[in-house]
């Protein structure tokens, strides 16, 4: 691959489930891919001809078990990994129906400011900044790995 197409950004779709308490869904990234163990927001890349909230229901339904109500468009962040350059698209859910199942063995947590679960993936550290200006919560939002 090209370096030029290697830095292309890919699109990933990621959901920001907010539970009636206001808790948010982190889970742990599977065994086998790039940042294993690491905790973000569950979600996925684009598969061609997908809308950001198609991917996003699929991809939830894939690994969550869960199929998704209304995906609210949220943010758009940018981030450069030495494996890829990813443009996210944080969506807020706030309906789902359908119970949670693992199913690529990875772990989940609902969270809140400031988060305990760690380490959390670099590309997630922005969303809980965005969640602290929302919710006017100062201090750390997680602990550095
Ligand atoms: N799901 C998710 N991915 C994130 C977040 N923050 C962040 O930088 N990323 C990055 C990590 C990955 O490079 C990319 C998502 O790709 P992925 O490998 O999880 O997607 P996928 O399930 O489609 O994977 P695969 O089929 O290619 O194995 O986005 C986040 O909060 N959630």
């Amino acid at each position: 691959m090209s370096e030029a197409s290697e830095r292309t950004p890919v699109d990933v779709a990621v959901g920001v489930l907010v539970a009636p308490d206001g808790r948010f869904l982190l889970t742990s990234r599977p065994e086998g891919k790039v940042y294993a163990g690491h905790w973000e927001f569950p979600g996925g890349k684009l598969e061609a001809g997908e809308t950001v909230e198609e991917a996003l229901r699929r991809e939830l339904h894939e690994e969550l078990g869960i199929t998704i109500g209304p995906a609210e468009p949220w943010k758009i962040e940018l981030m450069d990994y030495p494996h890829a350059r990813v443009r996210l698209h944080f969506c807020k859910v706030y309906a789902w129906q359908g119970e949670f199942e693992m199913r690529e063995r990875q772990q989940m947590a609902w969270q809140t400011l400031p988060v305990e679960v760690v380490p959390v993936l670099p590309g997630t550290v922005p969303v809980l900044a965005w969640f602290a200006e929302e919710r006017g919560f100062t201090g750390a939002t997680h602990t550095a790995a």
